[in-house]
């Protein structure tokens, strides 16, 4: 039997701005069905790469692949209908439009040809991963609080149906308990069957739910982890935790992380 390609695969690719490549040689792949987290100091490129994964930004050389298929050259629309939905951090929905039009413009984006009662049935669904948004849907996606935005921003991406989904700082401005619910949110999308691979910056509690762990550096990967071991790794904790300090067993993590939701 022929193993599955992975859903997601960077290989030796290189992307920046005008002269200069921000991620250098970033070779990575989002395993199937698990959550991938992509961790990096401010400025490391991070942002960078998941333009350049979702298609915003062309790789300057390398080759990007989708269920193994080459994208590479592919702009955004195409990389959505090859199963990739992505969730940028900043104006992810249309503030003007209701829950109900935001969803049925993500889901009918990519599903041009689907009837009402496909999309009802994908409205639903959403609605289920995302309780928060029960009973909001005729609400104007403006007056929701930042979470339920991002949470219908996730829904507006994940109606078509993606394999993968690209999160950029799902949690980014949210209060402390709400960080815990957003990314609860992004386990249930998990478990549901949707591959995702996330940037976080709320590192103890993204490992909560994380998988496989991948540290970007100035452009360039720094290792990989499983999620357990990620936390307690010298590297990570000298960069992100205070080196002796931080937490390096999984008692620490979980009081760490209690501490965190009661601030
Ligand atoms: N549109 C752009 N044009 C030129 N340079 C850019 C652009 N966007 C980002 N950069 C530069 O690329 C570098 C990496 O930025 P990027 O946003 O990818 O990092 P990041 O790891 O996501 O950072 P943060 O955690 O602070 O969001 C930075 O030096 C940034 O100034």
């Amino acid at each position: 039997m022929t193993a599955l390609p992975d859903p997601l695969e960077l290989r030796a690719v290189s992307a920046g701005y005008n002269a200069s490549d921000i991620i250098r040689s970033v070779t990575l792949a989002a395993a199937r069905g698990r959550i991938t987290t992509i961790a990096g100091p401010n400025g490391a490129g991070k942002s960078t790469l998941m333009k350049t994964l979702a298609g915003l930004l062309r790789p300057r050389v390398g080759q990007i692949l989708i269920d193994g298929r080459d994208v590479t050259r592919l702009p955004p629309p195409q990389r959505a209908l090859a199963g990739l939905g992505y969730v940028p951090q900043e104006r992810n929905v249309f503030r003007n439009l209701t829950v109900d039009e935001n969803l049925r413009i993500g889901f009918e984006f990519i599903r041009r040809k689907a009837s009402t009662s496909e999309y009802t049935a994908a409205r639903d669904r959403i609605i289920d991963l995302f309780p928060d948004l029960s009973g909001r849907l005729k609400h104007v996606a403006g007056t929701l609080s930042g979470g339920q935005r991002q949470m219908l921003a996730m829904g507006c991406a994940l109606a078509p149906g993606p394999t993968t989904l690209l999160l950029d700082e799902p949690s980014a401005g949210l209060s402390p308990r709400y960080v815990t619910t957003m990314l609860d949110a992004v386990a249930a999308v998990n478990r549901s069957g949707v591959t995702v691979a996330m940037i976080e910056q709320n590192l103890i509690e993204a490992m909560r739910i994380t998988h496989d762990a991948i540290l970007l550096v100035a452009g360039e990967i720094k290792g990989r982890w499983v999620s357990d071991a990620f936390l307690s790794d010298p590297l990570v904790r000298e960069l992100f935790l205070g080196g002796a300090k931080a937490a390096s067993t999984k008692a620490d993590h979980r009081r760490m992380t209690d501490d965190a939701s009661a601030a």
